[in-house]
């Protein structure tokens, strides 16, 4: 069997892949796309996160594929009807980042309403300005969810710990969903989250029904001094929007750890405000989630490699 791993992946991942077949590890490969139609002619298995689009063209190049594996759970880079034309399996790694991902939220509020970083900042500039750091708590704030699944849940349980009024809209969600009424999460229109929040967090995937979800109206609805977060996927808050909303401080600010043009080119215009705040991708991104992301990944490509059935599959 040959393996073509064209992202980043743990070793742990690699070493039981290693199990099944001959594995080729080129953590760039998504970027070369003339290599990665030439390697993936006789692969057995690709295996992707976020970067590599697999496409009509991807699969047709790829004759002999079985399975496609996801190190991640975003699946808006992999062409799901085409897979399926194909018989060729696609599997993911179910929930194993959703931890880091709900922690990553919570850093963003805490930087935004402690200081954090630009107290640092200032610091290393040799000042001691207590008073311009003034903070505020975030117990008692009301912290919006745009989007209640897996990830928005954790969110939502850590939330009641520090005393957040959580807010949710989530329309394929029922009432009487345990969201609602075990997570302390109260239903609300997406008009009410976006008048209400103080911080709001974006948990949905990237499909043709969230694409530019957070525009100029949704913004003019916030509060001036509300921030926005986004750590699902770029394209969902509409980006010139956002710019031209924080620049006339009609929003407190954002945290976006994902954007539309992933990597950030140089002349990105959000890199013109400094309250809109970038992360390269990285909510995910802890040792713990990529260590259980590259095992489960690694374990069910290895199922359907041996005709087993694999569990999360699309
Ligand atoms: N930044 C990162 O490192 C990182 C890591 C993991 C996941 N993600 C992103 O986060 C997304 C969410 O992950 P998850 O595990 O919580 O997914 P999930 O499938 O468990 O939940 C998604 C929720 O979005 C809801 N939804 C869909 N369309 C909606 C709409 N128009 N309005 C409101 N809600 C809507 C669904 O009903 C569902 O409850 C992923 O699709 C992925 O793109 C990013
Ligand atoms: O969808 C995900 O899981 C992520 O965005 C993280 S990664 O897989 O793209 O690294």
């Amino acid at each position: 069997m040959k393996i073509v791993i064209t992202e980043l992946i743990w070793p742990n991942g690699l070493e039981l892949l290693e199990k099944y077949g001959d594995v080729e590890y080129d953590p760039s490969l998504w970027s070369d796309r003339a290599t990665l139609l030439e390697k993936v002619k006789d692969a057995d298995a690709i295996i992707v996160r976020n970067q590599t689009q697999v496409n009509e063209e991807l699969l047709g190049a790829a004759s002999n594929l079985k399975v496609v594996g996801r190190l991640g759970v975003g699946l808006d880079n992999i062409d799901i009807p085409a897979t399926k034309k194909r018989e060729v399996k696609v599997v993911f790694a179910k929930n194993a980042n959703a931890t880091s991902v709900a922690e990553y939220v919570f850093s963003a509020m805490f930087d935004a309403s402690r200081n954090l970083s630009k107290a640092n900042d200032d610091v290393h500039l040799g000042n001691w300005n207590r008073k311009q750091f003034t903070g505020s708590e975030i117990c008692g704030k009301k912290l919006g969810l745009i989007g209640l699944g897996e990830i928005a849940q954790r969110v939502a349980k850590r939330a009641q710990a520090f005393g957040l009024d959580v807010l949710g809209y989530d329309p394929f969600v029922s009432k009487f969903d345990f969201v609602y009424n075990e997570l302390g999460v109260k239903q609300v229109s997406l008009e009410e989250l976006l008048s209400h929040s103080d911080f709001i967090s974006m948990h949905v995937p990237l499909t043709k029904g969230t694409k530019d979800l957070i525009g100029a109206k949704e913004m003019e609805q916030m509060k001036s001094t509300a921030y926005l977060i986004n750590s699902s996927r770029g394209g969902i808050i509409n980006e010139a929007d956002l710019l031209e909303a924080v620049t006339l401080s009609k929003i407190g600010g954002a945290y976006l750890d994902v954007i539309e043009q992933e990597p950030i080119k140089p002349t990105n215009p959000l890199l013109t405000n400094e309250k809109i705040i970038l992360t390269p991708h990285i909510a995910g991104l802890t040792e713990e989630a990529q260590v259980r992301t590259s095992e489960l990944v690694a374990e069910e490509v290895g199922k359907v490699l041996e005709g087993k059935q694999a569990l999360c599959t699309v």
